[in-house]
């Protein structure tokens, strides 16, 4: 008996470590700044849409290829974790006709209601993006109009917590799943270690319908970025072989993974990135 009550303390115990990691990362976020963050990441230099060796143009590049694909189809497209941006779906905008958009954090769901309501007061200004995107699609509208779609096409804006088995509220999509997920940047800054970011997969994983296409941006050999001024948000560092093992062992198969290294002058102090990653994958 004394080596069963030994397992199942081992097991406790292991079960205690993971809630206190989970509850330890979302303390974290406690005190996001989604203006500091935009201003961090989203504009010059690393979004620096004139120059082709910046990180969003090559972010929007990936985005815009893999949803242009004629493997990719459906009627719902759900971005996990999207913080306070945008760009991730201006590409799966045009081929889906109802996207969702979901964040842990109020003030980040609150920044993309702003912008979905066009009630001003956004922190960052999308034109641009919009501008870049319409390009790569050749201008077939202007981006104006592509802005009005974008406002119809996002549903709403929800709730998601990628380390509960289920992330979402039960009725937040359809009984099969969303047709498409995308998620930038999210798991691996949310994840206290290796087997979250795996897990979470995993429970990502069950809101996409069967044969659905995964598309996953994410930061290579991070181990932490500024949330806001001061603000250090620890991140698991994952390296390619790392994403293509968690991806195969949470149950999706790898279509295509392309990495983008960082040049010395889009290291600017607000993370350690060394690199970045697109996957493109399937539910198998
Ligand atoms: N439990 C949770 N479930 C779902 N979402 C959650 C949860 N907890 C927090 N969140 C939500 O997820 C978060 C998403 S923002 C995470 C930032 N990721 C790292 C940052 C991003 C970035 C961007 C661009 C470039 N680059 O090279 O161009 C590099 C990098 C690397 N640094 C945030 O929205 C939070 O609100």
């Amino acid at each position: 008996p004394r080596g069963r009550d030994r397992e199942q303390n081992k097991c406790y115990q292991a079960a205690w470590e993971m809630e206190k990691g989970i509850a330890a990362m979302a303390a974290c976020y406690q005190t996001f700044d989604p203006a500091a963050y935009l201003q961090y990441n989203y504009t010059p230099p690393r979004a620096d849409l004139t120059r082709k060796d910046s990180i969003v143009p090559w972010k929007l590049a990936c985005l815009h290829r893999a949803f242009t694909e004629d493997d990719v189809s459906g009627e719902l497209l759900l971005d996990i974790g999207s913080g306070p941006t945008l760009y991730q779906v201006l590409s799966g905008c045009e081929v889906f006709n109802k996207v969702l958009m979901t964040d842990f954090l109020e003030v980040n769901r609150q920044e993309l209601r702003r912008w979905v309501q066009d009630a001003g007061g956004c922190s960052l200004d999308w034109t641009p993006y919009l501008q870049h995107v319409c390009k790569l699609e050749g201008r077939r509208y202007t981006w104006t109009e592509k802005a009005t779609r974008l406002r119809r096409v996002i549903v709403d804006v929800l709730p998601i917590d990628v380390h509960r088995p289920q992330p979402m509220a039960p009725d937040a999509l359809p009984a099969a799943g969303a047709d498409c997920l995308v998620s930038c940047f999210c798991l691996e800054s949310v994840s206290p270690d290796l087997a979250a970011f795996t897990r979470a997969l995993g429970h990502i994983r069950k809101l996409l319908k069967p044969d659905g296409h995964l598309m996953l941006i994410g930061a290579l050999g991070e181990s932490y970025y500024l949330g806001g001024p001061g603000l250090k948000i620890p991140v698991v560092p994952l390296n390619e072989a790392q994403v293509c093992a968690s991806l195969k062992e949470s149950g999706f198969t790898l279509i295509r993974l392309e990495v983008y290294n960082l040049p010395r002058d889009m290291r600017i102090g607000v993370d350690d990135v060394t690199g970045v990653f697109f996957a493109k994958a399937k539910k198998k």
